[in-house]
């Protein structure tokens, strides 16, 4: 049932997430046939469009993303999230990939329309991630019943604080693809580049940044003005998304391209991302996790670069263009085939806009 109003606008309600940002729907309030969902998403978003400047996205991949949420039926779960990515100048909405950035704000969305009841001083929300299945926790504070995203925690590529957001992750393997290695083997050599293919919560394609003449601690903009290598490391996505299983992904948001190289920043691991093409300013959440899944297994690409991280610990500070990303993942890289056991992340969101949105003129 489309809860539409009568001049065609949709409640809606706009968050950041982390790094991102989206516009948060119920499911109730859309339309339950897919093409007709997505079409108002199009227009919602603005797209087909640069600039977006007809709709409500922010004209980069970061800002033109959507969460879809409503009370589960599933036991173990509160809520279902969908998310969707909206092409920014491609007419293109996809449920391929999953975004930990903007699960950060599906909890309090959750709460804050009633779906779950919030908790004193904090509540956590079950999150079925619809995109892959697996069900996530979301743990934020909601002193006196009510959600608060005032705080003091600050995130890099976000300016300020607010409040914490803790994010625990179980069963993310083979999200996209089935399978942790979704080749088969754990290091593979396409376009004569050696790569590692890795699905825990996201399918990335691991380099070496010295693969590609790169030092891996070129800033966002230099990466993003070298058309050369965009094109290059486009061309190794694309043929490792075949070998993947994931069929053409000429354009598709997945697999992600995620080049490592050493520190430079204090961190353990620096790394620079391309979303699918366009490099990252910071790193995806789920993207950073299964690129550090993949670095953790004797073998990997980019294995050598763990030799010096504390022998058991799953705490890896990762470097990303615009600072740094710290997350947990705890991995049992001797286990046949590798397993994962959890992976978890502190994130921050803030509500931006709650009203109606028009899809229409
Ligand atoms: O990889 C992308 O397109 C960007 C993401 C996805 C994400 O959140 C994740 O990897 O969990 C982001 O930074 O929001």
């Amino acid at each position: 049932m489309t809860e539409a109003t009568a001049d065609g606008g949709v409640p809606c309600m706009l968050l950041r997430g982390g790094t991102s940002k989206g516009a948060y729907f119920l499911a109730g309030d859309l339309p339950s046939d897919p093409a007709e969902r997505d079409d108002l998403l199009l227009r919602v978003m603005g797209t087909p469009d640069p600039r977006q400047i007809d709709g409500l996205g922010g004209a980069t991949s970061l800002t033109s993303k959507v969460a879809v949420v409503s009370r589960s039926t599933r036991p173990g779960a509160d809520v279902d999230y969908l998310f969707l990515q909206v092409g920014v100048d491609e007419a293109v909405v996809s449920d391929r990939q999953n975004c930990g950035n903007l699960l950060a704000g599906v909890g309090q969305f959750a709460v804050e329309r009633g779906l779950v009841p919030a908790g004193d001083p904090e509540t956590v929300v079950r999150v079925r991630m619809v995109n892959s299945g697996s069900v996530a926790r979301t743990r934020f504070p909601t002193p006196g019943g009510a959600v608060r995203y005032a705080g003091g925690t600050a995130i890099a590529g976000v300016p300020g604080t607010a409040a914490p957001v803790v994010l625990e992750f179980a069963d993310t393997v083979g999200s996209a693809t089935g399978r942790l290695l979704p080749t088969g083997s754990v290091r593979d050599v396409v376009d004569g580049i050696p790569v590692t293919c890795v699905d825990n919560g996201m399918p990335v394609v691991v380099a070496a940044a010295a693969s590609f003449g790169l030092s891996g601690h070129e800033s966002h903009d230099a990466l993003a003005a070298d058309r050369r290598l965009l094109e290059r490391v486009d061309r190794l996505r694309i043929r490792a998304g075949a070998l993947m299983g994931l069929g053409d992904v000429t354009s598709s948001s997945v697999p992600k391209t995620t080049l490592v190289a050493e520190p430079g920043d204090g961190g353990m691991l620096a790394t620079r991302t391309f979303i699918p093409v366009n490099p990252h300013t910071a790193i995806g959440v789920l993207g950073a996790i299964s690129a550090v899944t993949a670095v953790r297994l004797p073998g990997a690409v980019g294995h050598d670069l763990t030799a010096s991280w504390p022998a058991g610990g799953t705490r890896v500070d990762v470097e990303h263009p615009t600072g740094h990303l710290v997350i947990e993942v705890d991995v049992d890289p001797a286990a046949e085939p590798p397993a994962v056991r959890r992976s978890g992340v502190v994130r921050t969101a803030r509500k931006l806009f709650d009203g109606t949105a028009f899809p229409r003129g």
